[in-house]
Order: structure tokens, then sequence, then C-alpha cells
């Protein structure tokens, strides 16, 4: 793991978003929280990352946010979030603030084209070796991790991006070593946007790597703390070089919050 990889323009900007009175915390899984792997269904969270996300979600005024491309059920098997924590799912298409937030309903205009994406996806999969379709509530995603050739894989990518342009309804997202397409559309920002409208926090921090995670970065503000995991552009403001760096940046804000609330103490009193 990254010794220190907090720049201490980093490390100041994390003290002073915990200084906030209530805190937004939002993160992407794959690639932020997680490492990017070859099986995407045995993802997990970095073990530093789930031990100071656990640190976080207790604390008074705290609030955490997965915001992923994942499906919610996969998010939640896989992401195994502390209890309370607010689930976005599906690049924003579906939500899960608590028992009695409504599933996602696709309409039978959305019901047609996700089954013509899941068609085509499957029909360009099983043409190549390793590739291979995952069929999402919103979507599907072709996914190239396992083509070992990287022009064969682009090739595979590029193929499909011309086959979901002709469906109508289909919106492509663009992925590493993946190409999804969703019936729904929604982003990252515009669900960031919800979440804080509705629990009106006084700063919002998000964590990101991919290109679908700049719509998130897009809607930050005075206050707020954006960091991108890895390489590539980015409207990020501070940059970590890998996942588990990201536990320093969490570490950071629970210190801060936990310093300046102490939990009750669990000694008798006299
Ligand atoms: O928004 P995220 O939480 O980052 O989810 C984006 C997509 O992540 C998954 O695919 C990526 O991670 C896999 C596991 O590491 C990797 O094998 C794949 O190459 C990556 O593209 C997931 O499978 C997708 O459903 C998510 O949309």
């Amino acid at each position: 793991m990254t010794a220190d990889a907090l720049s201490p323009e980093l490390r100041a900007a994390a003290e002073r978003f915990a200084a906030a009175d209530s805190l937004l915390i939002c993160l992407d899984f794959d690639g932020c929280v997680a490492e990017l792997v070859a099986d995407a269904y045995s993802a997990r969270p970095v073990p530093v990352n789930a031990e100071a996300i656990r640190r976080l979600a207790p604390l008074k005024d705290v609030t955490l946010a997965y915001v992923s491309g994942r499906p919610l059920v996969d998010l939640q098997n896989q992401a195994d979030p502390p209890e309370g924590t607010v689930l976005v799912g599906s690049h924003g298409a579906e939500k899960y603030l608590g028992p009695d937030s409504p599933g996602l309903k696709l309409t039978a205009a959305q019901e047609a084209a996700r089954t013509e994406v899941v068609d085509v996806l499957e029909q360009i999969a099983g043409q190549h070796d390793g590739a291979w379709v995952e069929h999402k509530p919103a979507g599907a995603a072709i996914h190239v991790r396992h083509i070992d050739d990287d022009q064969a894989a682009e090739q595979v990518l590029n193929e499909a991006r011309a086959a979901l342009s002709a469906i109508d309804g289909a919106h492509a997202k663009e992925g590493k070593k993946i190409l999804e397409a969703v019936v729904v559309l929604a982003t990252k920002g515009e669900a960031i946007q919800e979440l804080r409208e509705l629990l009106k926090p006084a700063a919002v921090f998000f964590a990101g790597d991919d290109v679908t995670d700049e719509h998130g970065f897009a809607v930050l503000g005075d206050g707020d703390l954006g960091v991108k995991v890895g390489e590539g552009d980015t409207a990020a403001e501070f940059r970590i070089p890998e996942p588990a760096a990201l536990a320093q940046v969490l570490n950071v804000v629970a210190e801060a919050r936990e310093s300046a609330q102490p939990r009750e103490s669990t000694q008798p009193r006299h």
C-alpha cells in the first residue's frame, strides 16, 4: 500500500472538509473503493477502505453514499456497506435511500430497448473469445478485460459502439475495458445533486476513477472535495494514485470528526 499518498494540500483540504457542519461522503465503487479485477463479481472493498468506511459510518452528521455504475443488488452484496449507507446504482438510475425506496421500473419502450441492447451485445460477445455481457436492470455492458490483446479488445468495443448507436433509446457509457448501454438517462452528477437537495449537507465529498465519475466531479463546488483515483483527465481538484490510498483521505476526515465530537465514554461514572 502507498506509504503516504496524501499531499499536504490534500490533507489540509480533507481537514477543512471535515470541519463543515454536516457531510455527505459519496464513493464510487470499482477502481475507487475496490481494485479493478478480472472477475467483476469478485470485486470487494480494499480492506483499509472498508475499515475507514466503517469508521465514518457512525459519526454524527455524516452520511455515506455509494454512487456507482453497478446494479443496486450487486453493490449491496459486493460493497457490503454499513447500515444507513445510501446506495445509488446503475449510474444514477437506481436509488436506495431506505426501505421505502421505490425500485426501478422501466417503461415498455425502455424494456424493449433493454432487450435489444442485451441481444445485440450477446451476439457480439458470442463471436469473440473473452468478451462477456453483464445484464443490468437499466441496460447491459460488454466486458473485454479477459481479452489479452488490447487492439482486439478495442475492436470488440468499436463493434459494440456501432451496434448500440442504432438502437433507439440506448445510451452508451464508456468505462474501463467495458462499454455499457443504459435505457434510463441518468448521471452520477444528477444523483449527487439530488442527494445534496434531499440531505442538505454543508459539504460534499466525491471520489471516483472513471469517465462516468467526471459528472460527479462537475457538480462539486466551494467547500466540497473531489478526489480522482489514478490516471486520466479529470475535473477533480485532487488525485490519489490507487484505491488503497482512499483510506488515508477518509481517515483524515474520520480523525478530525472524532476529535471534534468525542464518543461518549464507556468508563463508569463516579
Ligand atoms: O461506477 P463504478 O462503481 O466504478 O462501476 C463501474 C462498472 O464497474 C464494473 O466494471 C469494472 O470493474 C470490474 C471489476 O473490477 C472490471 O472487471 C471491469 O473491467 C470494469 O469496467 C461493473 O462490472 C460495471 O457494472 C460497472 O458499471
